[in-house]
């Protein structure tokens, strides 16, 4: 069994929110995550919601920031907060830039050197991680949904498509949705993937979509004062491609709202909820 080290642990709404690491054999570094186990957990394995973070986060900036722990209490759902990206993998240029590298691990596989060896997160995220929370905590993996923001939107979404069967339940907050035709999304693709820009397909949530890839319902909130809407997200893409696909979407504009973590505490109940009625029963 793999080793878990717990860095911090915290009562919080009669359950306890923990912050732990691993070696990580996938990332080939440590990597650490939050986990939250509601009070249901005393009495035996619950379901799992993971919560994938933005740019520039850490495990603890979900579970900090969200208010999402209340929720999950009363539902019984465990909440998984990961790391962004590995850290400290010494890449020349890894803390260069908010939006590259440490802190901005964009949820895949990197294939383009010096990237490859270290920035694996859909591998860790997938397969690694999975195993070692089946280990070491009281989970439910085969009841698991994924929510994210921003980038970790554009992750929930991606994985989900990439992964059928994976996630029972998936929502975002301000997701990137059409990352090859953003400068976050260009940027990181081209960084982290070798190959021409065609090959980006695989990890754009609109092109999964438009090649067949489907979900469970999608419920999506996107705030109208999000200083990034028109540049990065592009919300309408993806309205489009479900409406083209068939694909089953909730995209609920807010006004007044902007990209921050504020949006997400003022609707982070209703995901929880959401996320609580598919991994029921
Ligand atoms: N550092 C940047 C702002 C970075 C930022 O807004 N990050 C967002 C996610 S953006 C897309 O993935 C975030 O969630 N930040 C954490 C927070 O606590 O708000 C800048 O200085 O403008």
């Amino acid at each position: 069994m793999a080793d878990v080290t717990t860095l911090e642990q915290h009562r919080c709404f009669d359950g306890v929110q923990g912050f732990y690491e691993h070696a990580s054999s996938e990332i080939g570094l440590p990597m650490r995550f939050g986990v939250y186990l509601p009070p249901q957990a005393q009495q035996g394995p619950c379901p799992v919601l993971l919560c994938l973070a933005g740019l520039t986060c850490n495990e603890q900036t979900f579970a900090i920031k969200a208010g999402a722990q209340q929720h999950a209490a009363k539902h019984g759902l465990v909440l998984v907060t990961p790391d962004t990206s590995p850290r400290g993998t010494g890449a020349p240029d890894a803390d260069a830039d908010w939006d590259f590298g440490h802190g901005a691990g964009f949820y895949l596989d990197a294939t383009r050197e010096p990237y490859a060896r270290h920035f694996r997160m859909e591998s860790w995220l997938m397969q690694e991680l999975p195993q070692v929370l089946q280990e070491h905590f009281p989970v439910q993996m085969d009841r698991a949904g994924v929510l994210g923001h921003s980038m970790g939107g554009h992750g929930a979404l991606t994985l989900a498509l990439r992964h059928p069967g994976r996630f029972r339940s998936v929502s975002a907050f301000a997701p990137i949705c059409a990352p090859t035709e953003v400068p976050w999304g260009q940027k990181a693709f081209g960084g982290y993937l070798e190959g021409d820009p065609s090959t980006w397909a695989a990890h754009d949530a609109v092109k999964l979509l438009g090649r067949g890839a489907r979900v469970p319902a999608l419920l999506v909130d996107q705030g109208l004062e999000d200083q990034f809407l028109a540049t990065q997200l592009r919300p309408e893409r993806l309205e489009q491609a479900c409406a083209a696909a068939g694909q089953p979407l909730t995209l609920r504009r807010h006004a007044g709202y902007d990209h921050g973590y504020f949006f997400i505490q003022s609707f982070i109940a209703e995901h929880v909820a959401h996320h609580a009625k598919a991994l029921a029963g």
